[in-house]
């Protein structure tokens, strides 16, 4: 009988979700790995780069080039649909033209590009154990085979050069003189301005033949990018007039991050659609803030490493005693016990101040120095992340667990 209701109780679940009005026409469009066809507002990016790719059609190697920007500022949505544009070209004019686009996120080697260059020439590589220079040749010789221009996009380039350092761009950079038919152009791809300072000279002049900047989008031109994609995601009228402007405004605060933006607005509308609401009304879009926010912010404290744990845990656990001007000496002395009640090693207090540095700059804690006169400098430590939900996701890790009956402490009682 039991099972009969529940049965009937299930059902029911399903009726009353279907029965809800869909609001995404569709939803896809509005993730980082959909690419539309046209971008707003980056027209002048697309045809420096087009002005220096269109060389690969008339048979020459383009000049290399280097793109910075911020993050979510459409540099690799914009080499993505210029090459595929210059691919297209080629094929019609019969020319032999590919481009490689390798995220030296996870290609984050000298050894494994090469060897991922080689394999795209189907040329079996193994994962390791060759000596690089034999890679090396190995997609050289491939490519070589015959007249082709290979343009290598190596997105997140700077990561690569903090990683595994310059060599693989020296070599790539000098390949065009060994090879007799074969031509090759990189685009390096970077969101940090200063990478090229880790370059060797010959490097940074041959990568940087030529530069191009994506500076941060500003309200209105989030507005029309999410103006653009609303009307692929959305059925008609699903959102408020207020929503997209507040969802731009949002962003551009966040120094004008497109992927930002359309975050916002997808999990804006995924709340309203579980809220079974019929439209997507602003109230969403600030919960769907907070709920973003939150999320980043448990990510990085779940990944923190555990003494930076300890220490926040310290600083919450003072935090809920009701102690509002905390200092690096209160901090120190509860992050003692805690190290003492899960035998763990002491750091020294330098090490501690560090942490806590690295803490403020994560915008976990806000840490002030303050001058005590002929005391020296303190600082001044506060939580800018809810307390509570911190405190859970610290003790969900398994080696603070133990902590999680420990007691407020009095900071007063100095050790
Ligand atoms: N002008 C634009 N028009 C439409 N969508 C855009 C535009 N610029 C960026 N986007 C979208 O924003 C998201 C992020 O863009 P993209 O990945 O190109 O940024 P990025 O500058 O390469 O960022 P990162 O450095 O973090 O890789 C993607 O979903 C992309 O389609």
């Amino acid at each position: 009988m039991v099972g009969n209701a529940e049965e009937k109780s299930i059902d029911k679940v399903f009726e009353n979700l279907l029965s809800i009005k869909p609001i995404f026409k569709n939803r896809e469009v509005l993730r980082p790995s959909y690419t539309p066809e046209y971008l707003p507002h980056r027209l002048d990016q697309i045809n420096s780069v087009a002005e220096i790719l269109v060389s690969a059609l008339r048979g020459e190697s383009p000049s290399n080039i280097l793109i910075y920007g911020k993050t979510g500022t459409g540099k690799t949505a914009t080499l993505e649909s210029v090459s595929k544009k210059l691919e297209d070209l080629a094929e019609k004019m019969n020319i032999e033209c590919k481009v490689l686009f390798i995220n030296c996120e996870r290609i984050d080697t000298q050894y494994r590009i090469l060897a991922h260059l080689a394999r795209h020439y189907n040329r079996d590589v193994p994962i390791t154990g060759w000596p690089t220079d034999q890679v090396f040749n190995e997609f050289r010789d491939a490519l070589d085979k015959k007249e082709q221009i290979a343009i290598i996009i190596l997105d997140e380039i700077d990561n690569l050069v903090k990683k595994s350092g310059d060599d693989i761009l020296y070599n790539l950079s000098r390949i065009n003189s060994d090879l007799k038919k074969a031509k090759v152009s990189i685009i390096g791809i970077s969101n940090d301005l200063t990478f090229t300072d880790y370059l060797d000279p010959r490097v940074k002049s041959s990568l940087g033949e030529e530069e191009i900047i994506f500076p941060p989008y500003n309200a209105d031109q989030l507005r029309d990018i999410l103006e653009q994609r609303s009307r692929m995601a959305f059925k008609e009228n699903m959102l408020e007039p207020a929503v997209i402007p507040l969802c731009a405004a949002f962003a551009a605060q966040e120094h004008g991050d497109a992927r930002k933006a359309l975050d916002l607005l997808r999990v804006s509308a995924e709340l309203s659609e579980r809220l079974s609401d019929t439209v997507v009304r602003e109230e969403h879009v600030r919960k769907a803030r907070e709920k973003i926010e939150l999320d980043r912010i448990t990510e990085v404290v779940r990944t923190l490493p555990t003494q930076s744990k300890l220490v926040l845990y310290s600083i919450v656990l003072l935090d809920s005693e009701g102690s509002h001007e905390l200092n690096t000496g209160d901090v120190y002395n509860v992050y003692r016990r805690l190290c003492r009640m899960i035998d763990i090693d002491i750091l020294t207090g330098r090490r501690v101040t560090d942490l806590i540095s690295e803490l403020d700059m994560l915008g976990i804690i806000n840490a002030t120095v303050v001058s005590k006169g002929r005391y020296g400098r303190t600082k001044e430590i506060s939580l800018s992340v809810p307390a509570e939900s911190t405190r859970k996701v610290l003790t969900d890790d398994y080696r603070l667990r133990t902590l999680k009956e420990a007691r407020p402490f009095f900071h007063q009682q100095r050790l």
